[in-house]
């Protein structure tokens, strides 16, 4: 997967040299450029604000330099909009990040990351790219921050660890909260007793069967507890007809 990152603070991704995405790439799994905005910018001030129109407060992302980015990274118009890469715009107005979407991304072969600062970037930035790109305006929730970089490193992370390859052992990705619709169960290691607390006998049973069925009942006692809302939405599926009887 190639990932470009467009941002005013290009500092904000030394991180990706870091763990597991650093290892990515590394390996070949990902190739990341992080590109400061202010490249695309031509006076001395390397502007790239203005006032609003209309008034309101605070300022926003003038369009030019976002226009003079994109010609740079997509410099060949897509014969098949499908087959363009995907523009990730985080935003508090977008549609919320979740799980579902990180596969999406995963699926991936480039992905491009606009960070706006200041009150956001000009629509008709977003507008413009959608003839050459597949826009995706996205929010990590009903919070506001002060621009997209942090969302980049969550989103990234979620994406990349989804990989195959990144991490070892692929089972991790189908037991963890959000694989199957639900919360995870209680994770125990070491020490057995520990401040007078046990772990669960049935974890140290070395019956499988049973193990499962006590971690199945636990993930839906979590999620029910916590959130609610994810059993509401959860697919039949998800919700096995024994969870009920047992
Ligand atoms: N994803 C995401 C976000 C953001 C986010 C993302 C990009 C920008 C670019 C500027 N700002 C500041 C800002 C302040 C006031 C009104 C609008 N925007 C951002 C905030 N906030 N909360 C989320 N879940």
């Amino acid at each position: 997967m190639r990932v470009d990152v467009l941002t005013i603070f290009p500092d904000y991704f030394a991180p990706l040299e870091l763990s597991l995405i650093g290892k990515a790439r590394t390996t070949g799994l990902l190739d990341v450029g992080v590109h400061d905005l202010r490249t695309w910018t031509h006076d001395v001030h390397r502007t790239v604000d203005d006032t609003p129109y209309g008034g309101g407060p605070g300022m926003v992302m003038r369009p030019e330099p976002w226009g003079a980015a994109f010609d740079a990274l997509t410099p060949v118009p897509p014969d098949d909009l499908d087959l363009a890469p995907v523009l990730v715009v985080p935003t508090p107005a977008g549609q919320r990040f979740d799980q579902a979407m990180a596969h999406s991304f995963a699926g991936e072969q480039r992905l491009i990351f606009a960070c706006g600062r200041y009150e956001g970037i000009d629509q008709r930035v977003l507008e413009e790219a959608a003839t050459r790109m597949r826009v995706r305006e996205v929010s990590l929730g009903d919070y506001v921050l002060f621009g997209g970089e942090v969302a980049v490193l969550v989103m990234l992370e979620a994406v990349v660890r989804l990989l195959p390859g990144v991490i070892g052992n692929a089972d991790s990705l189908t037991e963890e909260s959000h694989a199957n619709g639900l919360l995870e169960a209680p994770l125990y290691t070491k020490p057995a007793v520990w401040r007078g607390r046990e772990v669960p006998e049935v974890l140290r049973s070395g019956d499988h069967g049973k193990i499962a069925k006590w971690r199945r009942a636990q993930s839906l006692l979590r999620t029910a507890a916590q959130r609610p809302d994810m059993l509401a939405s959860a697919a039949p599926e998800t919700l096995d007809k024994h969870d009920v009887a047992t």
